[in-house]
Parts: C-alpha cells; structure tokens; sequence
C-alpha cells in the first residue's frame, strides 16, 4: 500500500515539474538573486510589510529593469522601467490578472477588480456611466461638505504640534463614498461606519499576507488557519451591512421615493443599467461591485491626500505657488469650491500627479501572461506572475532626469510630451485602467485646496526617512506626521 501512494505521488510530481518546465526553463535565464530550494526567495519577503518593502528597494538597485523572485513554486517577474511595463501593459490581450486577486473573492465577489473575459467586459461597460463628468460634477458639493467637516475637526490640532493626520483623511474619504456610491449618511451607520472601515482595512491585509505567507497561497491548508478565521470574522461584518444598505436603498428606489438628495448615486446607476440584452446587474454583482468601490476608492485617495501634504510641508516654495493659485481662484470669499474652481487649478494638478508619481497609492500590479511574452532578449513565460512595480516605474531615470525629487514641473505639458506615457500609470493603463481616476482627482483636489485655504502645512520628517509599507496601497508605517497652523485668519474669516 506505502509503495502505491510513493508511486502515485512521484507521478503526480513528475506531472507537476513536466508541465511546469518551460516556466522553470524559462526563468532560469531571467536576472534576480539566488534563491533556496522549494521555497525560493519566499524568506525575503517574509515578515512585516515594510520589510518587503525595503527588500524591493535593495533588489531593484541592483536589478535595474527586470528580477525574478521565486515565491514557493510561482515565479514573479517585477517589471521596474517604463519600457518594459509599455510592452507588457499594450499586450493587454495577452495577460489576464495574476492568480493573487483570487485571494481577494471571497470579499470581493467576481467584481470588475477580479473577473475576466465577456463578464469583466460587461460589467465594466455597465458601470462606467456611473463615473460619467455629468454626476462628477453633482458630487463636487458632497466633496466640499466633508472637506469644510474635515477643517473644522483639524481645528483643535491647528497648534503647531506634530500629529498623524491619516485617521482624519481615512474617515472623510469613508464618508464620502459611503454617501456618493450609497447616500448613506455618516450619522444613519452611527459605530457601524468604523467597524466597516476597521474591516475593509484589515481584509486588505488579510489577502496580502496570504501572498507573502507561502504554504497560505494553498487553499487546503489556508481552510485552517487563524488567518481564515481572522477573514472570516471581518467578512461577517462588511456583508452583512452591505446587504442591508443595499436592501434599504433598493426598497426605495423600486418605490420611486423621493428624497432631498440632487445628486445621483453610484448604486441607482447600477439598479438603472441595461445590457444589450436588457438584463441588469443580479444583487450579488451590485454587492460585489459596490464593496470593490469601497475597497478601492476609500485607502487610495486618503494616502494621495497623506503624502500630497507631507511633501508640501517639505516644500514651502511649492506650498507657497500652490496657495497662490487656490486664493487667485477664491479671493477672500469663504464660498465653497464648484466644479468650474476644479478647472481653474493647474498647479495643483501637477502636484497631485508628482505625489502620484513618487508615492503611487497602488505600488504594484500584478498580471500573468496567457502566453510567453518577449521584452528584449528575456522570455516572460506563460503562467508566471508579472508584478509591475508602479513605483520603481515612475522614478526611471530614463524618463526622469532627477527621479527622487519632488518636483511638480514634471507635469508641465512640454515636460511630459518628452517621456513614454507608460513612465506614469498611478491608474494602470488599457482596458483594465482605473474606473474611479476622475472622482480621485476631483476629490483629492477638494480636499486639498481646503485645507490650504485655512492651514498652512509644515513637516520635519525628510522623504528618506519616511517608514514605506506597501499592503495593498502604499503608506507610511509612521504615519503622515504634519504640523498645521492657521494661515490669513482676517482674509478666511
Ligand atoms: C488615487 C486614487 C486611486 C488610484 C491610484 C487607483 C489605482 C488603480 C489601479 C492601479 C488600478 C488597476 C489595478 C490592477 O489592474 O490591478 C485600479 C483599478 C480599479 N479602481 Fe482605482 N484607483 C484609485 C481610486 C479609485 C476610486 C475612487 C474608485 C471607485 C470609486 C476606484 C475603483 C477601481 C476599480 C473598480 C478598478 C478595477 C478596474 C478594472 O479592473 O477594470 N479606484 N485603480
């Protein structure tokens, strides 16, 4: 009986390296560090999130375009230049998205972030009017409202001191998907609004750990981990609740209930869309896609906002252009910003793009090729993962003469017409680009130019010193430590 199984599990391994062989073949010859039998380079990257991070920085000084990272069985390619990601991201056909956003189902569902094929392009197709500028341009008062709640709540840290100012972005940016995609109002979800944000925090981390965690990648034994139970505990309170806000929102939708909001949500446009077949989004897609909306639109445009003021207290000559330009649009009126204003601030777009650039919030995406894909004399072979890192992209010197300086004027247009627009994807590029990139821009612009109408912003800590963590978006482990005091009190008041 022994020597049975011994034989079946030899054959099951020959089966195993056979049909892995050209992938083993092929990376072989792709350049990256030595690495440990059966495991890889898993041990690298084993540990905190920063950890890896720093890792990634090591490897990519000596590697400077391509490395091959064995995690496990799975080879990564890491993708570091513009002129690799430009093949890579144009072959769009050619690569669907890599085996770890599977880790992220059993939260996300089959939303547009995960799934494939006809269904993505449906789905896709009927939630991109949603994103439209029309109802953008309804939502930019929503903006404005948390924005002037947020500089009312920043009041009592106006003194000077050094504080962290991620916990108050994070909770703005909550509240004001909650109540763009759903019109749930922060006062109707009470505790629960926390608890939500706690959740969608700490499931991210779940399904990053579960990249890095090696033998967790395999579904048998992540089954009875403490990490499934960790998942599991944070599942029961993001469905549930979106459930029943979906319910209650759908109950007065069918009723065409009125209400005294003028602008349309996120969730009517997807109750409302029809495909060519006339059928619409089943409640489970709605679900699905209304916690991918959460998940992705909640952490990234709070760390934009995070670093865009950590850099700006580094900067006061940038500061000072920027505020220039914001009070050139309002004067002394203590109006609030419309979406013509939005227009009217150019500068403030290049900074935005310039944090983007050297702070990506989404550092790395990951794809796998459904066939072998060629850039210069190295094979990407089908199956492996590529990991295009958005970070070390961005600062190409190719592209960019002095890569690590922040430096707006890197937005100018005859600046950017010079590089490959692939040296700068903070939303990807193809068919798989970002849906949410407009209503990121207008928020982070509201919010901005807000807080620097009433703050001025200061910061000690230098960009070398800031602590990178890369879970799912990029942040800094020590916070975005600020300082903020009162600017023109007689011109704002
Ligand atoms: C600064 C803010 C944001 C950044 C930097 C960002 C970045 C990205 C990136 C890089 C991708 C591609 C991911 C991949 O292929 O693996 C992506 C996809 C996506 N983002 Fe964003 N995002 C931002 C804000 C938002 C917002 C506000 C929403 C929605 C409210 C949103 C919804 C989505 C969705 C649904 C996808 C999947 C699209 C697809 O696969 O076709 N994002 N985003």
């Amino acid at each position: 009986m022994l020597s049975l199984i011994l034989i079946w599990v030899l054959i099951v391994m020959i089966c195993y390296q056979y049909r892995r062989r050209n992938i083993v073949l092929l990376g072989s010859k792709l350049p990256g560090p030595k690495g440990h039998p059966i495991i890889g380079h898993a041990l690298m990257f084993y540990g905190k999130p920063e950890k890896a991070f720093k890792k990634f920085n090591q490897l990519s000084k000596q590697f400077k375009e391509i490395i091959a990272l064995w995690i496990g069985p799975q080879l990564h390619v890491v993708i570091l230049c513009a002129k690799y990601t430009e093949i890579i991201l144009k072959n769009s056909r050619s690569t669907v998205k890599s085996e770890e956003y599977q880790f992220l189902k059993s939260w996300l569902g089959d939303s547009i972030l995960i799934s494939e094929g006809a269904k993505f392009r449906r789905n896709k197709k009927l939630l991109t009017p949603s994103f439209h500028v029309l109802n953008l341009k309804q939502y930019t008062h929503v903006f404005g409202e948390y924005a002037q709640k947020l500089n009312c709540d920043l009041e009592e840290k106006a003194n000077g001191e050094e504080f962290d100012i991620h916990p108050f972005l994070s909770l703005t940016t909550m509240y004001v998907l909650l109540e763009t995609s759903l019109g749930v109002k922060t006062e109707t979800l009470g505790v629960d609004a926390l608890d939500y944000a706690e959740a969608v925090e700490r499931l991210g981390r779940c399904a990053h750990q579960r990249v890095y965690k090696v033998w967790l990648r395999f579904n048998a034994i992540f089954r009875f981990s403490k990490l499934r139970q960790t998942q599991e505990k944070y599942l029961k309170v993001v469905h549930p609740l979106t459930e029943r806000v979906i319910a209650e929102r759908k109950k007065s939708y069918l009723n065409g209930d009125s209400d005294e909001r003028s602008w349309p949500l996120f969730i009517d446009g997807f109750f409302k869309a029809r495909d060519e077949q006339g059928q619409g989004l089943s409640d489970q897609e709605i679900k699905d896609e209304v916690m991918t909306m959460m998940f992705a639109g909640q952490d990234t445009t709070t760390v934009s906002v995070g670093f865009a003021l950590s850099l700006l207290g580094l900067n006061p000559d940038i500061q000072d252009k920027l505020v220039m330009e914001i009070d050139k649009v309002f004067g002394d009126s203590e109006r609030a910003l419309d979406y013509e204003d939005c227009k009217n601030l150019p500068y403030m777009e290049q900074v935005i793009q310039e944090t983007w650039r050297l702070y990506p919030p989404i550092p790395l995406m990951g794809k796998m090729p459904t066939e072998d894909i060629q850039l210069d004399e190295y094979t990407l072979p089908k199956g492996c993962t590529i990991a295009v890192m958005i970070m070390k992209v961005h600062r190409d010197p190719s592209q960019y003469p002095r890569p690590n300086v922040f430096d707006p004027d890197n937005f100018l247009p005859e600046r950017i017409k010079q590089r490959s627009p692939y040296s700068f994807i903070p939303f990807s590029a193809g068919h798989r680009t970002c849906i949410g990139q407009r209503y990121a821009m207008l928020l982070i612009k509201v919010l901005l130019a807000n807080i620097l109408r009433r703050y001025t912003v200061t910061s000690t800590v230098p960009m070398k010193e800031f602590q990178l963590a890369a879970q799912t978006t990029l942040k800094r482990k020590d916070g975005f430590r600020i300082r903020l005091r009162k600017r023109h009190i007689e011109t704002i008041h």
